[in-house]
Formats: structure tokens, C-alpha cells, sequence
């Protein structure tokens, strides 16, 4: 465990975005028990305000390798985070700040890296240049080679994603994540759940907004349901989110037919 609690000082105003959400008015100080801490609510209860605003309090980086400031859709997020003090047993910088969104640009991002690398090298080579001008070119396919293999440029958003996962996965880590559910099929969502745990065992710790009953299953994690701006602690079973689905999978008509 790294993160241990975060406070939210005082404010001026809550009247406006982002300390105007129920469960920042009312956030206080919350405390982090286990190394895996997942935040479940309904749309729009506040998960990503909540966990950007404690990626930019702990200065996570994004996933890219940028820092949050480079983001300018977490402007919010930083004003959040300036107001928000955390304690730690141990301060870590390694880890990272996972949003579904901005990973399916930053894969994009690699993949086109490596297409224009490739390019380039072939180019230079069939070329009257000096050859060695697609030496920097071809650092960065090794580069890439060596940390997501083969496949980055062939690989689905899920299946680079779990690629990507494990080549950024540190020891001594923290890792919040926001939906890392979103391009994941229910299998791969086990292959995550496979990962966390080996990363936990390298003193990785969590915090993970999710509404997959899958994720939620996650062993030994401490659950918050956030429901009138309050973060409640719940069992697995008692959350809405795994009964419905529950009650759905074992039936579906039942539900069907009332829409
Ligand atoms: N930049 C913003 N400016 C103003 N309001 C915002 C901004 N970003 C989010 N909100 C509002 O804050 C509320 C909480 O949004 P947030 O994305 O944190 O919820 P969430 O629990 O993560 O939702 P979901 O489960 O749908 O992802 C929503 O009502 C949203 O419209």
C-alpha cells in the first residue's frame, strides 16, 4: 500500500464543477484499506471526477508517459487535485493513470509511430542516404518490439491493451484505473484479473472505477458504492450492478419484456 488517505481541504465555493458533485462536497476524508480500493455508482455519481482528481493530486502520469498537465481535459481535474492532500506510508512515482479514451489514442498514437518508422527505415534503405540515418528509426521499432512484441501493429484495442498493460506494470506501483473494463471481452476481463493480482504481489496498489460485476469480483478489494454523494462500503452480493446482472443473466425474458 502507497496511497493512504485523501482529505479534501476546505473550499471557498461548492457551487461549481468539479466541488459541486455530492460525493466531493461530502468527501472529507477517505481512507484507503487494502491494496485494491474500487469505486462502483451509477453514470454520473462522480468515479472519474473522484479518480482524476487523486491521479493529479498523486502527479500519476497517463498511460502515454505525459503528465496529467498535458491533458486539457483535466483541467478540472487539476483544481481537484490541488485541493485534495493525500497521505502516504510510502510515496510512489511509478504507476499510472488509466483512461479507456485516452488509451485507444495513445495505442493509435504507437501503432502509426511504428508504421512511420517503418517507412522510414525501408525508404532510407532503398535510398542513395546515408544508412545510417535509419539508425534512430530503428531504435524505436526495437524499442517497441522489446515492449509490446510483435502484434502491436495487428493487435485489437483489447488485446493491446492487456500487451500494454503487462509491459507498464512496475513493482511498487500505483495504478488507478477508470473502466479499464471498456475494451475488454468478459475472458480478457479474467486476464486483467490474473495481472492485478500477479502486480499485487510486487506491491502494486489500485484504485479502480468499474461498472463490470467481473472487475468487482476482483479478490479481497474493498468496495465503495457512491450513492447520495456518500461512499459507502458494500459486499460483492449486495451490489445493484452484480444482482441485476445476475438476475438477468439467469433470465432475461423477464426483464425483456417489461421494455
Ligand atoms: N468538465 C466538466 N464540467 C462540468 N461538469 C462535468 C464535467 N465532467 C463531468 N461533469 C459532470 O459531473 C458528473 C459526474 O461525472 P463523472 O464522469 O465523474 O461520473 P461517473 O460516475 O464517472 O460517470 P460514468 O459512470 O457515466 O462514467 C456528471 O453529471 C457530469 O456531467
Amino acid at each position: 500500500m502507497h496511497l493512504k488517505t485523501i482529505s479534501l481541504q476546505q473550499q471557498d465555493t461548492f457551487n461549481e464543477y468539479p466541488f459541486d458533485l455530492p460525493v466531493i462536497k461530502q468527501l472529507e476524508t477517505f481512507q484507503f484499506q487494502k491494496p485494491i480500493t474500487i469505486f462502483v455508482g451509477d453514470n454520473g455519481t462522480g468515479k472519474s471526477t473522484l479518480l482524476e482528481g487523486i491521479a493529479a493530486a498523486a502527479e500519476s502520469i497517463l498511460i502515454g508517459g505525459d503528465n496529467l498537465d498535458s491533458d486539457d481535459s483535466l483541467e478540472q481535474a487539476r483544481v481537484l487535485g490541488e485541493a485534495l492532500k493525500l497521505s502516504w506510508s510510502i510515496k510512489t512515482k511509478k504507476g499510472f493513470f488509466f483512461r479507456a479514451n485516452e488509451f485507444i489514442r495513445y495505442i493509435n498514437r504507437l501503432k502509426e509511430m511504428q508504421r512511420e518508422a517503418k517507412l522510414t527505415v525501408e525508404e532510407i534503405k532503398h535510398s542513395e542516404r546515408n544508412q545510417l540515418e535509419a539508425m534512430p528509426h530503428m531504435r524505436t521499432l526495437h524499442e517497441l518490439q522489446q515492449l509490446y512484441g510483435d502484434g502491436l501493429e495487428t493487435l485489437s484495442h483489447g488485446e493491446s491493451f492487456l500487451t500494454l498493460f503487462q509491459a507498464r506494470f512496475k513493482k511498487d506501483g500505483l495504478y488507478i484505473l477508470d473502466e479499464p473494463e471498456a475494451p475488454l471481452s468478459p475472458l480478457k476481463q479474467l486476464s486483467l484479473i490474473s495481472l492485478i493480482k500477479e502486480m499485487l504481489n510486487e506491491n502494486g496498489q489500485f484504485i479502480i472505477a468499474t461498472h463490470s460485476p467481473i472487475l468487482m469480483a476482483l479478490p479481497d478489494a474493498d468496495i465503495y458504492l457512491i450513492e447520495d454523494g456518500k461512499l459507502q462500503p458494500k459486499a460483492y452480493d449486495e451490489l445493484e450492478h452484480v444482482q441485476l446482472t445476475r438476475d438477468f443473466l439467469n433470465d432475461p425474458m423477464r426483464f425483456l419484456r417489461h421494455l
